[in-house]
C-alpha cells in the first residue's frame, strides 16, 4: 500500500510514500528518454544497481554516477564532474538525471539537472527519513561554498519523488535521529499533532519500520508541500512568512555545520538551531517559557542535541550568519514562533540578545 502526496505548484508532482515503491521509476522517467543518470554516493551503490535493472530491460541507457558520500559531494568539483559525465554520454533535453540518496546527494543531482542544459528533468529517490521529509520535496538544489551552506543552487523542481520506506531499515540510527529533527520542525512551525505523536511514543520514533514513522514521514511531506506549494521561491509576496518558516533553526543550524566542517549531521545542527530561536522568541516577548521548554524536551525525548557546548565562537558563528539567504542588508532575519505553529520573522535583534541566545545553548 503506498500513500501519494500532491505537490500542487504551478507543475504539480507526486510524492509515493509507501513500501518497494521504487518499482515506479520507470513510469516516472517517462516515454520519451533515452538516457537515464542515476547520481548516488558510494553508500547506494547497491540500491543504483537495482533501480538501473528495470530500466536497462527497457532498453534505457543507465548511466550509473557515483559521487563522494554526504556533505563531500556538495562541491563545485563534483558538480563539474558530473558536467562531465553527462556531456560525454551525449545526454540530452529529453534524458532524466535520478537523484538517490540522502539529502546531500538530491541536492547536488536536482542542482546537475537545475544547470545541465539549463535545465533537465529529474526525479528524486531519497533514502533517509530527512531526504523524504524535506530535501527531496521543494526544489532546493544547490552545493556549498567555502563561506557557507548553500551558497549556490537553483530552484528546479522534481517531476516525482519515490519515499521507498523499505531502504530505510539500513539506516544508521544517528541518521534516523537527524531526520526526526525536521520532523519535529514541522510540528513546532504548522502540524503540532506531529509532536504529540513524537512525545507518546519516542521510542517508536527510533525504529525505522515503525508505522509511526511512516506517519511522521507522510505529515511532514504534507507541511513540506503545502508550504512550498504557497511559496515556491521564498519571495513572501503574499505578505505571509511563506517558505521562509522551514528555515526555523537553519540560520544558526547553517553556521553550526559550516564551523564544524559538516562533522555534525544537518538534523543535529538544526535541532540546537531551533533551541537557539526559541531562547530567542522567549527572550523577545514572543513565547512563553513552556513553549520553550517543550522543545528541549521533544528534541531530547527522540536524542537530539540541544546545545552546543562551544563558548567563545560567537563571532565566528556570528559572521557565517551573515550570509544566510534571509539577511537583508546587514540585518540578520530569524524565523522564530509567535505561538506554536505560528511562525513569523523577527528581523534585527539585538546583539546582546542574541549573544544570551548563544549563552544558553552553549553552557
Ligand atoms: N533541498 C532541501 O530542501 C533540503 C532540505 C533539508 C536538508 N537538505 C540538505 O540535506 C542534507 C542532509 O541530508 P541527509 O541527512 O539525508 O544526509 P546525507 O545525504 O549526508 O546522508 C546521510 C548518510 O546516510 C547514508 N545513507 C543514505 N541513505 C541510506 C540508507 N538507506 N541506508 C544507510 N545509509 C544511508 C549516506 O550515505 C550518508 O552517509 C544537507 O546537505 C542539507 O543541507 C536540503
Ligand atoms: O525547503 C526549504 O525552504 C527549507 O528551508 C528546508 C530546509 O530544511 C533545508 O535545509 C534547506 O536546504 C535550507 O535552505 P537554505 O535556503 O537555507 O539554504
Ligand atoms: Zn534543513
Amino acid at each position: 500500500m503506498s500513500t501519494r502526496l500532491t505537490v500542487p505548484t504551478a507543475h504539480p508532482y507526486e510524492v509515493v510514500i509507501g513500501n518497494g515503491v521504487h518499482d515506479q521509476l520507470r513510469g516516472l522517467v517517462g516515454a520519451d528518454v533515452r538516457r537515464v543518470a542515476i547520481i548516488h554516493a558510494p553508500t547506494m551503490a547497491a540500491q543504483a544497481a537495482r533501480l538501473r535493472a528495470p530500466l536497462a530491460a527497457d532498453h534505457l541507457e543507465v548511466h550509473l554516477i557515483e559521487v563522494p558520500d554526504s556533505e563531500q559531494a556538495k562541491t563545485a568539483d563534483v558538480l563539474a564532474f558530473c558536467w562531465k559525465v553527462l556531456g560525454g554520454a551525449g545526454f540530452t533535453r529529453s534524458d532524466v538525471i535520478v537523484g538517490l540518496g540522502g539529502g546531500a546527494t538530491t541536492d547536488l543531482a536536482g542542482f546537475v539537472a537545475a544547470s545541465w542544459l539549463r535545465g533537465v528533468r529529474f526525479v528524486n529517490v531519497p533514502t533517509t527519513v530527512l531526504g523524504m521529509v524535506d530535501a527531496a520535496v521543494g526544489g532546493k538544489t544547490g552545493i556549498n561554498t567555502a563561506e557557507g551552506k548553500n551558497l549556490v543552487g537553483a530552484f528546479h523542481e522534481p517531476v516525482g519523488v519515490l519515499c521507498d520506506l523499505d531502504v530505510l531499515a539500513g539506516l544508521p540510527a544517528r541518521e534516523m535521529r537527524s531526520g526526526m529533527a525536521e520532523v519535529i520542525k514541522c510540528g513546532f512551525i504548522a502540524d503540532p499533532t506531529i509532536l504529540d505523536l513524537v512525545e507518546a511514543a519516542p521510542d517508536a520514533v527510533a525504529d525505522p519500520t515503525s508505522s509511526i514513522v511512516a506517519e511522521l514521514i507522510t505529515k511532514g511531506i504534507a507541511v513540506k508541500a503545502r508550504t512550498v506549494a504557497g511559496d515556491l521561491h521564498e519571495t513572501g509576496a503574499d505578505g505571509s512568512i511563506g517558505r521562509e518558516a522551514l528555515n526555523y533553526g537553519h540560520t544558526f543550524g547553517h553556521a553550526i555545520e559550516r564551523f564544524e566542517h559538516y562533522r555534525v549531521r544537518h538534523g543535529e545542527a538544526i535541532s540546537i538551531g531551533m533551541v537557539f530561536v526559541a531562547e530567542l522568541a522567549h527572550r523577545s516577548g514572543l513565547i512563553e517559557k513552556d513553549l520553550l521548554d517543550r522543545h528541549r524536551a521533544v528534541l531530547s525525548l527522540v536524542g537530539l542535541p540541544t546545545a552546543y557546548l562551544r563558548p567563545g565562537i560567537w563571532e565566528a558563528l556570528s559572521t557565517t550568519m551573515r550570509l544566510d539567504k534571509k539577511t537583508r542588508g546587514d540585518q540578520l532575519r530569524f524565523v522564530v514562533l509567535e505561538e506554536l505553529a505560528g511562525p513569523t520573522i523577527l528581523a534585527g535583534p539585538d546583539e546582546s540578545v542574541l549573544v544570551d541566545c548563544y549563552r544558553a545553548v552553549s553552557s
